[in-house]
């Protein structure tokens, strides 16, 4: 490219030495400007590629016009705009104002394309970069490049002769100039150092340079105060409205983005259109005394399809016509109708001139004639523009913020993204490269200024994945810092690259696992025993296990959770078995005790305690002396096991039942029971197979259950620090469960009625589900379950009907299960209490009435209560319209627990799927949705492994460790 000089250094000082930066900012684009075509008539371009300035005292003169403009502006002369930015006259420059007079594109809302295209792709960065090459840039021009290659040229030699600049010596302090640049001066002399007003290569070359020394986060940190030019009232404004910095100022991505191509539909009353077209008048109009207003008609070529009256398209016209837009200010007062005003109103828009016009249409009398009352119009820069409309370019529609309006952050976002330094970004170039992302500084202007709405999706994955990836590696690192030796950080990181090769052989195992194993009733499924291995794997490591072990309802997770309980007993150490209700706890706890009555050849079985709230107080302290002493090698129980008061002798394993029923603190309080140094030997040396391994002080391994099924985007989202394990079958003979959707009415409730006399009559037994206890006023429409007592055994006389719901007492609770599980009840009614863990493997009949209010994932769980043993099972989804019937379909055509968690996850959020105590743990995306995001997060936590992997202290990469200690991602604890 050719290398243009401006000979006159001392213009471009003197440009500077003008308070209003932006004219120097302004002046390439002044050059593509029909209408101001000076700056390009200044400077001659020579024969060898030499622009020298031709008429300097004429470009001053041009200049101080400029400036004066400028004063004008600030003078506060053209607030009465259209869509002026908040104009105060207190303000020294109103910024967005002054950008007003020069072409800017601005427009309101407009039809929106959807934000994000889902179904798109995120294509090989490699050929969006190669398509994003060959594109025109809108101020691409040649005139304007030489303009500012000659700025720069002349800006470099000036600046040549300042001294110590770029030194670490000279304290720098970035300021965005009123031009949309990063200047960056000198505090001590408080000049500029360079010129970054211009674009261009060599000028971001340039930026690039000067920014080297300054990492890319302190510019994002910067208070937005520093864009100079910036009212104090702005600026405190921007600041309220949580605009401290210029990163947060840039974080304030578009809502969507409209195309802002002519419609090319019929134009109906009402709509809100965005068109691209050319001024035909304008014109100020004295209408009576007090009254006046402004028409301004827009000729615009639409596409012609149908007109209004049905009639085809005309071919004479080429299928196009010509619309005619009047657009219509109105003014009220004396003053408002005086010529010189009305003049001025009128020549705001110069006939000929192409814009930009949004608003809603009217239509008038005379066809093809529109008005618009409220708009906005935006003149374009000169016919190329219209061109690079035509190319689709999308354009950002900004929310507006506590009261900002969007056109204002417009303006200042798009020049905070001028001064944006490129490198900006702290996630190291390799990861970017290697995971197909842009570069931040690409993705700050592929969101706010997107060539395509392929730039934007590419843009917002950028941002998606960084949300992810600073969550997933802040969870790892956390990990790793609490970890001794470089081999235990590798191991760890390993355990996570390649999960596969973590298991251990049976034979490594306890003896005492193997003794209970083998006493079973059962063999285990593959997945349960590959499961077991790969826990018993991690109990072997001196790294305290963080481990998710999630299957579908009824794959037998217990068993597995009881075997590693069984492998560190058998090591000398406790366990303990956290679950989410009493009727669980003790369900458990007979199961256990039952299995272990099975085995033999083992003189002193683990000794095991069941410790609930209802435990009566004696009792109680009793247990806590035994597991304080290390008398009781297992403990189940629920929320009391964390109290302040258990102690525990040798605490090696939590296993959380139903984790997401409990809150991130509780689950955290277990990991903190410590060991407590008097490690009891007599434990140690009943089970031990040899000595206990690790460290005694490490805290305890925790595993994680869980029966409603996350799906993996949400579980390394919550636990992005937690191996997984998944059973991925069920035991064998089960039979899928048959589900029937059916509309409550007289008739559906009749099929309900038969059906369940049928299962009945062939020895089944019958749970009714209910969503509330007793009836309410409120909610009429809701059956209760207490009212269905009555109705429910009148009918079913010869049966018996228990009632099961969260307000009994334990004891009537445990008492109605064990009925129903004796037989001695053939109905029971219940509530969704029932919906955890509940184990009755004959029950093979399930009704759950206003099926509608429960989620999928809360319906797949309830379901999961009936076929757990060999029986045909069949649950029916009462629903209590015939329109809710759609969404329970899903549960007719899948039992997968996977498939319908993402499938709620999609309908319903991952707030309602999670429920509120889990959810409330979600760090906030802005702008990921779990939902779909999932392959992003992925791809996020694999980065933050490798980074972790170069260095496991983040040591080689400063600006990452300090993106990700400002950040905070784990500040997010709490219940
Ligand atoms: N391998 C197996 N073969 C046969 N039956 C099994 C096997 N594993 C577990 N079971 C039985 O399957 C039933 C369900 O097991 P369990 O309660 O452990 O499932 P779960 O995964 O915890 O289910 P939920 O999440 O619904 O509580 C139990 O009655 C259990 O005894």
């Amino acid at each position: 490219m050719a290398k243009y000089q401006i000979q006159t250094g001392k213009l471009a000082h003197h440009l500077f030495c003008l308070r209003s930066h932006y004219v120097l900012s302004m002046l390439p684009k002044l050059c593509v400007r029909t209408t101001h075509k000076f700056a390009g008539d200044l400077f001659e371009v020579g024969k060898y590629g030499t622009a020298n300035i031709s008429n300097r005292p004429k470009l001053l003169h041009k200049i101080s016009v400029v400036m004066a403009h400028d004063d004008c502006i600030e003078n506060g002369q053209y607030n009465n705009q259209s869509n002026s930015v908040p104009s105060d006259p207190d303000d020294d420059c109103n910024v967005s104002i002054a950008c007003k007079k020069f072409p800017s594109i601005i427009l309101g809302s407009s039809p929106p394309i959807e934000l994000f295209d889902d179904s798109a792709c995120y294509p090989d960065i490699a050929s969006f970069l190669a398509a994003k090459s060959g594109e025109n840039f809108l101020l691409n021009s040649t005139c304007e490049e030489w303009v500012q290659d000659s700025l720069d040229g002349t800006l470099s030699s000036l600046y040549s002769d300042l001294p110590d600049v770029g030194k670490s010596s000279v304290s720098e302090e970035y300021t965005l100039n009123t031009g949309s640049s990063l200047l960056p001066m000198n505090t001590e002399t408080g000049t500029i150092l360079s010129n970054p007003a211009v674009k261009g290569d060599s000028s971001k070359k340039e930026l690039k340079a000067q920014n080297n020394a300054v990492s890319g986060r302190s510019f994002l940190d910067q208070s937005v105060g520093c864009i100079s030019g910036l009212s104090k009232r702005l600026q405190r404004q921007l600041d309220d409205s949580g605009f401290h910095t210029l990163g947060k100022l840039l974080h304030h991505f578009p809502r969507a983005y409209a195309d802002l191509r002519n419609p090319q539909v019929n134009i109906d009353d009402g709509q809100y259109l965005i068109f691209i077209g050319k001024v035909l008048s304008s014109r100020g109009i004295r209408a009576s005394y007090s009254f006046s207003f402004l028409e301004v008609v827009v000729g615009c070529e639409i596409a012609e399809r149908e007109t209004n009256s049905g009639c085809t398209v005309d071919n004479n016209t080429g299928g196009k016509k010509i619309i005619y837009l009047h657009l219509k200010k109105f003014f009220r007062g004396t003053r408002f109708t005086f010529q010189p005003f009305l003049r001025s109103l009128g020549e705001k828009h110069k006939e000929g001139e192409i814009v930009c016009v949004s608003g809603k249409v009217r239509t008038m009398q005379s066809e093809d004639h529109y008005e618009m009352r409220e708009y906005n119009i935006d003149v374009l820069q000169d016919e190329k523009d219209v061109s690079f409309y035509a190319k689709e370019r999308p354009y950002p529609i900004y929310p507006s913020k506590r009261g900002l309006n969007p056109t204002f952050l417009r303006d200042i976002i798009a020049r905070g993204i001028d001064a944006l330094p490129i490198n900006v970004d702290p996630i190291p170039e390799d990861i970017t490269q290697g995971f197909g992302l842009l570069r931040l500084h690409d993705a700050y202007n592929g969101i706010h200024q997107p060539k395509s709405i392929k730039e934007a999706d590419l843009a917002r994955k950028r941002f998606i994945f960084d949300e992810f990836f600073y969550l997933q590696l802040a969870r790892l690192f956390q990990m790793l810092e609490g970890l001794g030796t470089r081999i235990e950080k590798d191991c760890l990181l390993d355990k996570y690259r390649q999960p596969h090769l973590n298991a251990a052989y049976m034979k490594e195992w306890a003896c005492l696992t193997q003794k209970f194993l083998k006493a079973l009733p059962y063999s285990l499924t593959e997945s349960q025993m590959k499961a077991v291995a790969e826990i018993i794997w991690d109990l072997k490591r001196p790294i305290p296990m963080n481990r998710l072990l999630q299957g579908d309802v009824g794959c037998g997770k217990t068993v597995v959770a009881f075997l590693a309980c069984m492998e560190v007993i058998g090591t000398g150490y406790q366990a303990a078995f956290m679950v989410p209700t009493e009727l669980l706890a003790i369900q458990h706890y007979e199961h256990l005790l039952g299995l272990l009555e099975n085995m033999e050849g083992i003189e002193n079985k683990p000794s095991v305690a069941l410790l609930t709230g209802s435990t009566p107080s004696k009792q109680s302290r009793m247990i806590r002396e035994s597991l304080q002493t290390g008398e009781t090698s297992l403990v189940i129980g629920t929320h009391s096991l964390i109290s302040e008061k258990v102690e525990f002798s040798a605490l090696r394993i939590a296993v959380v039942d139903e984790q997401h029923r409990f809150g991130v603190v509780q689950r955290g309080k277990f990991s903190s029971k410590l060991f407590n140094n008097s490690f009891s030997s007599k434990i140690a040396a009943e089970y031990s197979d040899g000595s206990p391994s690790g460290d005694i002080s490490m805290a305890p391994h925790v595993l994680a259950m869980s029966a409603t099924p996350i799906p993996r985007t949400l579980a390394l989202a919550l636990y992005g620090d937690m191996s997984l394990t998944h059973i991925t079958d069920l035991p064998p003979g089960r039979v899928p469960v048959k589900t029937y959707s059916i509309v409550g009415d007289d008739e559906g409730f009749e099929k309900v009625y038969e059906m369940m006399l049928d299962e009945l009559e062939k020895g089944g037994k019958v749970y009714l589900v209910y969503p509330v206890i007793e009836q309410s006023e409120q909610l009429p429409q809701l059956r209760a379950a207490t009212e269905g007592l009555q109705s429910i055994s009148y009918r079913f006389q010869d049966y018996n009907c228990g009632l099961l719901h969260g307000k009994m007492k334990s004891d009537e609770k445990e008492e109605a299960l064990r009925r129903f599980r004796n037989g001695d009840t053939q109905i029971l009614l219940s509530t969704q209490v029932i919906e955890i863990g509940v184990d009755v493997p004959d029950a093979s009949m399930m009704v759950v009435m206003n099926a509608e209010r429960f989620g999928i994932a809360q319906l797949h769980q309830l379901r999961g209560r009936v076929g757990r043993g060999m029986k045909k099972s069949r649950c029916i989804l009462v629903a209590s319209t015939a329109s809710s019937l759609s969404r329970l379909k899903v549960l007719e055509n899948s039992s997968d627990g996977f498939h319908l968690a993402e499938v709620d996850l999609l309908l319903r959020g991952p707030g309602d799927l999670l429920g509120k105590k889990q959810s409330g743990h979600l760090p906030e995306f802005p702008i990921a949705r779990l939902e779909v995001d999932g392959n992003i997060l992925e791809e996020a936590h694999l980065a933050a492994l490798k980074v972790l992997s170069i260095s496991h202290d983040l040591e080689q990469f400063p600006a990452l460790k300090m993106e990700l200690s400002m950040r905070q991602p784990l500040c997010l604890l709490g219940d």
